[in-house]
């Protein structure tokens, strides 16, 4: 992909008196009361936000929260408090984003002021892809860019959606990287150069993205190996033939994934001798972790496949323990409910063995986080963008910074 040094960054910005929409990527685990449940891509985006304070912007935060129709699709006030409490000083919060509202809320900054704007999804054109040139005409971008005189894309965990708020604004106003976009191009800029072999980590639960990355890697000869976890994993071992029950199957199917179990079947038959799938499973059994060999499916009625079991982690560290560089994303498990944490703390584990390892993803930091694992060579802020980058494939939020305006 094309150098980061052909976009402009907050160096080449004048900030004083300048109103600067800035969109981070702050989307965040969520607790049952619908507020923030972990503020670790808040705090990415404090040095962005405090150098444009400081420097005399007045800042109107852009950012996402969930998907429409799930649990974590959430208001930003939250994230807000919380934002001003990392940035020691007031950050106001509208519950609009291109409204008369939000123009008189960002209108009214003065300089080192800051305003979290709503939620982007909460407006239905924000959740579909565009061309720049057409997103630049959403109720979104016509709306708000009136009244911003710059805009800064901080959000790397982004740059791989072609939406309205990653595309549209800086094709109509002056574009720039913020301080975690800038250094996560910089950093992950450079799979080709890596140490081989390279065993690429597929787990979690964006399915299509993950088969979309895995095509990729595996056309292009940049992954020796793909190790499948998670609901991947799951949607791969379907694909493969094997019977995990109605419960996993139904769970997948209500994701929207079905048809991921074909694209995931010809894949195997195109690179099955360089993708690994699990061995076994673990599933609840009378509220206790329970493994079963891939022989011993489908479980019981209500079972569904949790986590990734021993056999799979003795297969997957072996592979591991000869990798160059290791690039991982997503939970092996639904590591956030304790019997089912153990694939994701082992698999993670052995990653940071490997002499490069590359770890990204929003719940990803959050297991790590909360397993205690350290040690990666980069931990990236992004999952599904850092992964398109090592697919060295051009992310579109960059691609449109690098083309710059349109005068
Ligand atoms: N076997 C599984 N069944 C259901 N959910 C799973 C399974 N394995 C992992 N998950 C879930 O996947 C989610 C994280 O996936 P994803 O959003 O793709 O990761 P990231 O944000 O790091 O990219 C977690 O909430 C986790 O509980
Ligand atoms: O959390 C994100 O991506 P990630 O799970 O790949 O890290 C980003 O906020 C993008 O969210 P999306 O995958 O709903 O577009």
């Amino acid at each position: 992909m094309d150098s980061p040094a052909m976009i402009d960054t907050l160096d080449d910005l004048d900030v004083e008196g300048t109103t600067v929409g800035v969109r981070v990527d702050v989307n965040s685990p969520i607790d049952d009361d619908g507020t923030l449940a972990d503020d670790a891509r808040l705090r990415a985006h404090v040095d962005t936000l405090a150098e444009l304070i400081e420097r005399g912007g007045r800042v109107a935060v852009l950012a996402h929260q969930g998907r429409p129709g799930g649990d974590e699709f959430v208001s930003l006030e939250s994230h807000a408090d919380r934002l001003s409490e990392l940035l020691g000083q007031p950050v106001g919060y509208v519950d609009a984003t291109f409204s008369d509202a939000a123009r008189e809320a960002v209108r009214s900054l003065e300089n080192g002021e800051c305003v979290v704007l709503e939620n982007t999804r909460f407006y239905s054109e924000e959740y579909m892809e565009f061309e720049p040139e057409r997103a630049a005409q959403t109720h979104l971008v016509t709306g708000l860019a009136p009244v911003l005189d710059a805009y800064v894309n901080d959000a790397f965990a982004a740059a791989h959606r072609s939406q309205p708020s990653l595309v549209g604004f800086p094709t109509v106003v002056p574009g720039y990287a913020g301080r975690v976009l800038e250094s996560e191009l910089d950093v992950l800029g450079t799979i080709e150069e890596t140490p081989e072999p390279r065993v690429y980590v597929l787990g979690g639960a964006k399915v299509p993205d993950s088969i979309d990355v895995a095509w990729s890697i595996l056309e292009k000869g940049l992954a020796d190996h793909v190790l499948t976890a998670g609901v991947v994993g799951n949607v791969f071992l379907i694909a493969d033939g094997v019977d995990l029950g109605d419960a996993s199957s139904d769970f997948i199917y209500d994701q929207g994934y079905w048809d991921e179990i074909d694209r995931a079947a010809d894949l195997l038959d195109a690179y099955g001798d360089r993708i690994a799938l699990p061995r076994d499973v673990a599933v609840s059994r009378d509220g206790n972790r329970h493994v079963l060999g891939v022989n011993a499916l489908p479980p019981r009625g209500d079972e569904a496949a949790m986590d990734i079991g021993d056999l799979t982690l003795e297969y997957y560290q072996r592979i591991l323990d000869d990798a160059g560089t290791v690039i991982l994303n997503g939970p092996a498990g639904v590591f956030e409910q304790s019997e089912f944490e153990r694939g994701t703390r082992e698999l993670y584990s052995a990653a940071t063995d490997a002499p490069t390892s590359i770890v990204g993803g929003g719940d990803t930091a959050s297991a790590l986080r909360r397993l205690g694992i350290e040690g990666f060579s980069h931990v990236s802020t992004g999952g599904g963008a850092a992964l398109r980058m090592l697919t060295a494939e051009p992310l579109p939020a960059v691609t449109v910074l690098e083309n710059g305006h349109r005068n």
